[in-house]
């Protein structure tokens, strides 16, 4: 298994991450090639207790995290491709969108649509946070909207080839 990228191949802002101590002895998350996208994120889940998710059930996973993300930027908790093709599995609120003021334990929701029990076992890379801008705007009310060459068409008005 390839060794995740070392923090000083990386440009960009910083994110904190405290680890709770049910995450204790579990790797940081940390991309996992030159350009990664998402860093995955594990299950903190007893390792004597993996967690059982029936098909067609939910659960919320913890991963023993709290982040400290700069304020701009958002944490977006997206599926691995491979669990879901290879198991049915895929987060329910994807992307699940982590706060920069949020300060509790980032967990994962975790939804098997596969057709057989999936166990989730400790250390776990059951999803991966991708850190992204974000712009929070003005909100001004208005009487009408400036018209544009599209109007009111959408949802296939253009056309679906
Ligand atoms: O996949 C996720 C999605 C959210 N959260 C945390 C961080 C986020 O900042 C907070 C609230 O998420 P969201 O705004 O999506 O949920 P809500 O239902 O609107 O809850 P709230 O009323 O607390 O905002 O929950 C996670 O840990 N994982
Ligand atoms: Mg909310």
């Amino acid at each position: 298994m390839r060794a995740a990228l070392q923090n000083s191949s990386v440009i960009g802002p910083t994110v904190g991450f405290v680890r709770l101590p049910h995450a204790e002895g579990l790797p940081l998350p940390a991309y996992e090639s030159a350009g990664a996208a998402g860093m995955d994120l594990r299950a903190a889940v007893p390792d004597d207790r993996p967690l059982l998710i029936l098909p067609g059930k939910r659960a919320l996973v913890p991963t023993g995290l709290i982040l400290e993300i700069p304020e701009g930027m958002e944490g977006q908790v997206r599926p691995r491709s491979g669990l879901a093709f290879k198991h049915g599995l895929t987060v329910l609120n994807s992307p699940g969108t982590v706060d920069s003021d949020y300060r509790g334990e980032v967990k994962v929701l975790l939804v098997n649509l596969g057709d057989e029990d999936f166990a989730v076992t400790r250390g776990m890379r059951i999803a991966q946070i991708v850190f992204a801008a974000v712009t929070q705007v003005a909100v001004e009310e208005r009487s009408l909207a400036g018209g544009t060459a599209r109007g009111s068409g959408g949802f296939g008005s253009t056309g679906t080839a």
